[in-house]
């Protein structure tokens, strides 16, 4: 704790006495990155950053993801339209399984990490980039398979487990190799900074550094903006292994044994028809693919212990009294899953979100992305993904189990931290003559549907 608060204190001593000279700006503490690695990512990783920080550097730093999440496109492109983009080459990937049984976790994964790329880094996750394929094909998959109970004892006796061997330690060697990799990144931003013209995250959380340098007590500092771009890219990035996926549960989202494809599919026809690519503004003219997306996601339960939350005061709770500071896990399972609030929670049942119109009807209970002021900043990009990503899919395809259903194990895996989705083959068998991706251009397509393109506006 000592040596955290020094280093913190002396870091903002550092920004406080920084002079900015005319012309391009040298940011003179990106020197000193050395540093971030001798303090060692698990320091830096509980204080720092908007995952694990508290009171106002939480506040500030909240704010301002939650601006660059909204309105930040990479260079004229709005997040939408990123979006649309990556379903678009989605369906391009379906469409060259040639109707072949596959699994479709990898494309779904590869798309959701996209769009973050694009929003954290200014470009699109790419494959043939071999830093960025080890990155999140060898390294993040050690975090979704990483054992709860080890996790938990770290979380509790971290001093200890420091010195002890085990599966902890290849985590934290992963996690100084992600953050070298985004400090690369970071570099390589400043260097080709364009003030007028922001081109990521990344870039304009280096302009708030820019102007708040004189202000000793700023949250804008580089371990800051390597830890909440870090949060940012792990947390919103979809990681695929061994058949596992985390956060979109793709696995859920596409299994056709599960799915109502049929009635999803006339929706869809009716409202968006064939001929242009999805937008978020159709979900409020689609009641049932909403009520469906609202069940996969409840369903799927993907984060069944939330993450720690603290005790802001003395707490009575049945009979208990927990006092603050208390670390505790408010368990999104018990409420997803609570049977007063879903009936026969075990079923999958989409009219659930359903009312007797046919509407759209909404259950306070639904909260997978946790509630309050701590709830999930990425759910909005969420949502918009699963929405466009899932009708995009099924407007150009019908999804068919290469198994009989029954044969499919449809339980979910996994415990604690996160649930990951069972495996399992669908085959995309393309919908044939008028299918949208075949006939038109990526130029038309997004013209009249998404509005118009929006320019980067950093985050304040
Ligand atoms: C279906 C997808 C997702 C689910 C189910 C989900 C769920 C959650 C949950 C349960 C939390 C904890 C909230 C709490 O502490 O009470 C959370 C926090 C968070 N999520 Fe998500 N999330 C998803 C997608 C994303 C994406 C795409 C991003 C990235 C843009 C993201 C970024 C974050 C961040 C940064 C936090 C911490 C927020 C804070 O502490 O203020 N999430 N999410």
């Amino acid at each position: 704790v000592l040596a955290q608060g020094l280093t913190g204190t002396l870091w903002q001593r550092r920004i406080a006495r920084s002079h900015l000279p005319p012309g391009p700006t040298p940011l003179p503490f990106l020197g000193n990155v050395l540093q971030l690695k001798a303090e060692g990512m698990v320091n830096s990783l509980r204080e720092v950053g908007l995952l694990f920080s508290n009171g106002e550097r939480w506040r500030q730093l909240r704010r301002f993801s939650l601006a660059a999440l909204q309105d930040f496109g990479t260079g004229q492109r709005s997040v939408e339209e990123q979006i649309q983009d990556e379903a678009q080459r989605l369906v391009e990937e379906f469409r060259k399984t040639k109707g072949l049984p596959f699994d479709p976790t990898f494309f779904l994964s590869r798309s959701a990490s996209s769009v973050i790329c694009a929003i954290v880094f200014g470009q699109r996750f790419d494959y043939a980039d071999e830093s960025f394929l080890d990155l999140l094909l060898l390294k993040l998959p050690h975090f979704n398979s990483f054992p709860y109970p080890t996790l938990q004892l770290y979380e509790m006796f971290s001093w200890i487990m420091r010195f002890l061997p085990g599966a902890h330690k290849q985590i934290f060697q992963d996690l100084e190799d992600i953050n070298s990799f985004i400090l690369e990144r970071i570099k390589a931003n400043q260097a080709s900074l364009d003030r007028d013209n922001p081109r990521d995250f990344i870039d304009c959380f280096l302009l708030q550094m820019e102007k708040e340098i004189l202000n000793p007590t700023t949250e804008f500092h580089l371990r800051n903006l390597v830890l909440t771009a870090f949060n940012l890219f792990f947390v919103g990035t979809e990681t695929s292994h061994d058949g596992e996926s985390w956060c979109l549960q793709p696995g859920h989202v596409l299994c056709p044994a599960c799915l109502p494809l049929e009635k999803m599919t006339q929706e869809i026809d009716r409202v968006i028809g064939r001929s242009r690519m999805p937008a978020v503004e159709d979900r409020s003219r689609m009641p049932y693919t909403d009520a469906v997306i609202h069940e996969i996601q409840r369903f799927s339960d993907v984060i069944p212990m939330n993450l720690p939350h603290a005790l802001t005061q003395d707490t009575h709770f049945r009979g208990y009294t927990i006092p603050k500071g208390t670390e505790v896990f408010p368990v999104l399972s018990s409420v997803l899953w609570d049977p007063s609030r879903f009936r026969d929670p075990e079923r999958f049942d989409p009219t659930r979100f359903l009312d007797e119109q046919g509407q759209f009807k909404a259950n306070e209970a639904f909260m997978p992305f946790s509630t309050g002021k701590r709830s999930c900043v990425g759910q909005e990009l969420a949502r918009m993904e699963l929405f466009v990503f899932l009708t995009a899919i099924l407007q150009n395809f019908t999804l068919k189990c290469p198994v009989p259903p029954q044969d499919l194990d449809l339980r979910l895996r996994g415990a604690g931290f996160a649930h990951v989705p069972p495996c399992y083959q669908l085959c995309a068998v393309p919908r044939g003559e008028g299918s949208r991706a075949q006939e038109e251009r990526p130029k038309d397509r997004l013209q009249g549907t998404a509005g118009a393109a929006k320019g980067p506006n950093p985050a304040t």
